[in-house]
């Protein structure tokens, strides 16, 4: 579960990124956030990952006080979370194998538990038959399921999925976004920030939306639906 409560952030140029923001996410939601350019959504995502520290509230992730955590004890709130980006950040040189063994390896899975789980994953996202190619040998659609199944692989909690479809057409970002919900239904949690309309709207899921740092609407449906209120 996520919970912020009245988060302020202000950049240490004086930028005011947000101002009192308040949500919840619950165990299992899929929520997207969306808003303009500028609005606080990436704020928002680094907060929760940890990579930012809020001005002013209380913020909470799977059961971290993010106010008061331990350095140390920052990795393990991170394998809570599984990030995807626009961009893949896949490693070039590793093929689709190499890279979700080495997102194992980096929290300690054992050789058997590799070879148990890869497969599954890779099956999960519809690539089970291109574990050997690089990824610079794949679609960019084909490449966003690969980085799903890296952030998939250590079965984390919560995916937080940041414009994951911003470098890909229309039907490979509806193929995309329909494989985050059924990753959802199988029990991840799922933040997806975007601001594609048309796609929001062919999900009839929560909609909060961001704008100037602050949250102006949170409803099941979208806002995306009510443009009068924009
Ligand atoms: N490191 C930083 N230092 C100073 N200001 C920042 C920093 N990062 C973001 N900002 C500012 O904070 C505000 C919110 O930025 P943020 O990146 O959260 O917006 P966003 O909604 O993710 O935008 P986009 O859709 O363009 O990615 C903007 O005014 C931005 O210029």
């Amino acid at each position: 579960m996520i919970r912020l409560l009245d988060i302020q952030k202000t950049y240490d140029n004086g930028t005011k990124a947000l101002k009192g923001v308040s949500m919840r996410i619950d165990d299992g939601e899929f929520a997207f956030l969306v808003g303009p350019s500028g609005s606080g959504k990436s704020t928002i995502i680094k907060l929760i990952t940890g990579e930012v520290h809020p001005s002013g509230g209380r913020i909470m992730v799977n059961g971290y006080n993010l106010n008061s955590i331990r350095p140390g004890q920052i990795p393990y709130m991170r394998r809570t979370l599984g990030v995807i980006f626009q961009d893949f950040r896949l490693i070039d040189k590793k093929t689709v194998w190499e890279n979700l063994t080495f997102a194992m390896r980096a929290v300690g899975a054992s050789p058997r538990e590799i070879r148990k789980r890869i497969p599954y994953v890779l099956d999960l996202v519809g690539l089970s038959r291109k574990e050997d190619r690089y990824p610079t040998q794949l679609s960019g659609g084909e490449q966003q399921r690969v980085a799903i199944a890296r952030a998939l692989v250590n079965n984390p909690q919560m995916i937080i999925a940041d414009e994951p479809t911003g470098n890909l057409d229309p039907q490979r970002s509806l193929e995309i976004m329909m494989l985050l919900e059924k990753i959802n239904e199988l029990g991840t949690t799922m933040l997806v920030v975007t601001h594609e309309k048309e796609l929001v709207n062919r999900f009839s899921k929560r909609v909060i939306a961001i704008e100037g740092g602050r949250i102006i609407s949170d409803e099941t449906g979208g806002y995306y639906n009510n443009e009068e209120t924009l």
